[in-house]
């Protein structure tokens, strides 16, 4: 027997298929990740993550928008796993950004996304993707779906850009 595919994610485009559900993000949900709060509506759209869950693995697509918040690069709140024994892949499908990790130890790093980067990232490493294009950044992940999300992180790099310059400060 041949049956169709249950879920359809074409190229560019977003997951489809029974049980996609989406979730919004706006200023007023993420302002507190920000350096400075002021200067922006609260109800700007700043990411949307839409995910399906399929026996014991979740994907997701996470698109950032294109904004900066007083030249700081719009970012997901970013999280380590619960359990910090189960890794993700992250595949960048558009745009340009960063992917932030950090260790357990607090030592952070990026690596550079663009369209096809595909990236591992480990169960220890927190992470956190970071818009720096002048487009909207979608990113494909798959990662086991008890593996939880733990924001009690802060990351000691922010990411702003600034005459089309990326610069990290601390
Ligand atoms: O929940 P955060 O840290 O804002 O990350 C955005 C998205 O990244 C994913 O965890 C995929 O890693 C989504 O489930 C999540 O909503």
């Amino acid at each position: 027997m041949i049956e169709e595919a249950k879920f359809m994610q074409e190229w560019g485009s977003i997951p489809k298929g029974e049980g996609v559900i989406s979730k919004q993000t706006h200023f007023a949900d993420i302002q507190s990740i920000y350096e400075r709060v002021d200067g922006l509506s609260k109800d700007k759209l700043m990411y949307t993550v839409y995910s399906t869950t399929s026996g014991s693995l979740l994907w997701g697509q996470t698109i950032l928008e294109p904004v900066l918040v007083h030249g700081e690069c719009n970012m997901t709140r970013g999280h380590f796993h619960q359990r910090r024994d189960l890794d993700e892949y992250y595949w960048c499908q558009k745009g340009e950004g960063l992917l932030m990790l950090m260790d357990a130890q607090g030592k952070c790093w990026c690596e550079k996304m663009k369209p096809g980067s595909l990236h591992h990232i480990h169960g220890q490493w927190a992470h956190r993707c970071i818009n720096t294009g002048k487009e909207a950044l979608s990113v494909i992940a798959c990662w086991p779906a008890d593996a939880g999300h733990d924001y009690n992180l802060t990351f000691p790099i922010r990411v702003f850009k600034e005459n089309d310059q990326i610069l990290l400060k601390k």
